[in-house]
């Protein structure tokens, strides 16, 4: 029997679940969205089998609903469900990066028919919208599930069948698990790199040579700092109080830091170091050199053989000698950022040209 479901938010996370859940033969995608551009798009590219404006009607006459809007506006999409009647069962689910707001608003959904499973896909990337959709986003991902008490194992199981084509590997968390590890490996992060990057535009008041002196290093430990901000606020605000203990945590670190300076402690200083080069070294078997890169073109990838093959060839065929050429993992193995680094401007706005023509999208840095 066909299965008809809501994505509800069809920007980069909602329109690449669309994109997979509609290879299913048995499914019929209904998508809602409250811009209509991207309703355009999506009816246009076939993103999803129909859309609608009418976010609380269809939701009563589908099987499953996937919420995939910002954190907070899935909290409020969340308050209008509690107010609506389903006369038939349905499995609602979201791809929030914070769960407990999430799982706080489902607390209070009462209606018998209606069984909530918290997702949260651990893939994705700096851009933003319907046009960054990507097939590939998830492939060997984890997909973490947060299922309300109410969820039963069936639907735990018909929810994965759906999400098959992704590629995903599924894992069970409660909310504050997976809030906790997800600040630490993933949130917190994303406002260090931020303040990493406003730390350098500060400095370069004095020295306005920076942005050329920035290397591999600085790129790498500043590329998340490239995306969408009102997502990221968004995160930081619905994950406040877990965000505000890990910044306590920094800054009190960051202090004893600089008292080790302050007291010369070098031993203390090169364990400290040390320990984190193990426990890095451990995280990432394969290492990289750090070269520095003036002129880069990132290159978004997937299947890493094949496409760096066919980079180097498009580059090769335009005469662009590389400096250097890397790939920055998204994702093991799979899903990546190319990072071509080029010894002109003239070769990076060139080699962007050759690229695009062929259907890559890359992002420029100097
Ligand atoms: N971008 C990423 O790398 C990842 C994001 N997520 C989560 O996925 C969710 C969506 O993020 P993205 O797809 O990146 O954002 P996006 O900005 O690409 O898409 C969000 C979409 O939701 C729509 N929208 C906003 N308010 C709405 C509402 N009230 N009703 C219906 N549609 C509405 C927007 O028009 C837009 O099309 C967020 O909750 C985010 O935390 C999860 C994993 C990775
Ligand atoms: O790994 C990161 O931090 C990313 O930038 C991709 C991403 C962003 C948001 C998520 O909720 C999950 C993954």
């Amino acid at each position: 029997m066909t299965k008809k479901i809501l994505i509800v938010g069809l920007g980069l996370i909602g329109a690449s679940l669309a994109i997979n859940i509609k290879k299913q033969e048995d499914t019929y995608l209904i998508g809602y969205d409250t811009d209509e551009e991207t309703l355009e798009y999506a009816q246009v590219h076939q993103i999803v089998n129909e859309v609608t404006t009418k976010f609380t009607e269809k939701i009563t006459d589908v099987d499953y609903c996937l919420l995939a809007a910002p954190v907070s506006k899935t909290v409020d999409l969340i308050k209008q469900i509690q107010q609506i009647s389903f006369n038939r069962p349905i499995i609602i689910t979201d791809v929030s990066s914070v769960k407990q707001p999430i799982m706080d608003a489902v607390a209070r959904l009462d209606q018998p028919n209606v069984s909530f499973i918290g997702g949260h896909p651990m893939a994705g990337s700096h851009k933003k919208g319907i046009h960054a959709a990507k097939e590939h986003l998830f492939e060997n991902a984890l997909y973490i599930l947060t299922p309300d008490t109410n969820a039963t194992d069936e639907q735990m199981e018909a929810l994965k069948r759906l999400l098959a084509h992704t590629k995903s590997s599924f894992l069970q968390l409660n909310p504050t698990e997976h809030d906790e590890m997800t600040s630490v490996i993933s949130h917190f992060p994303h406002l260090i790199a931020s303040s990493l990057v406003q730390q350098a535009k500060k400095w370069q008041k004095k020295h306005d040579r920076i942005p050329h002196l920035a290397a591999g290093g600085f790129r790498d430990i500043t590329r998340i700092a490239s995306s969408n901000p009102a997502m990221w606020q968004d995160i930081f605000f619905q994950n406040k109080k877990i965000i505000h203990h890990l910044l306590t945590d920094w800054i009190n670190e960051m202090q004893d830091l600089q008292k080790l300076l302050t007291n010369d402690d070098r031993t203390t200083m090169y364990d400290y170091l040390k320990q984190a080069k193990e426990y890095r070294d451990g995280l990432d078997a394969r290492k990289r050199g750090a070269l520095p890169s003036f002129y880069d073109v990132y290159v978004d990838i997937f299947d890493q053989t094949g496409a760096l093959l066919k980079v180097v060839s498009i580059l090769a065929e335009g005469d662009i000698s590389i400096k250097n050429i890397e790939i920055l993992e998204i994702r093991e193995g799979i899903t990546g950022v190319l990072r071509v680094s080029l010894m002109t401007q003239k070769q990076q706005v060139n080699a962007h040209q050759l690229l695009t023509k062929h259907g890559y999208e890359t992002m420029l840095q100097e």
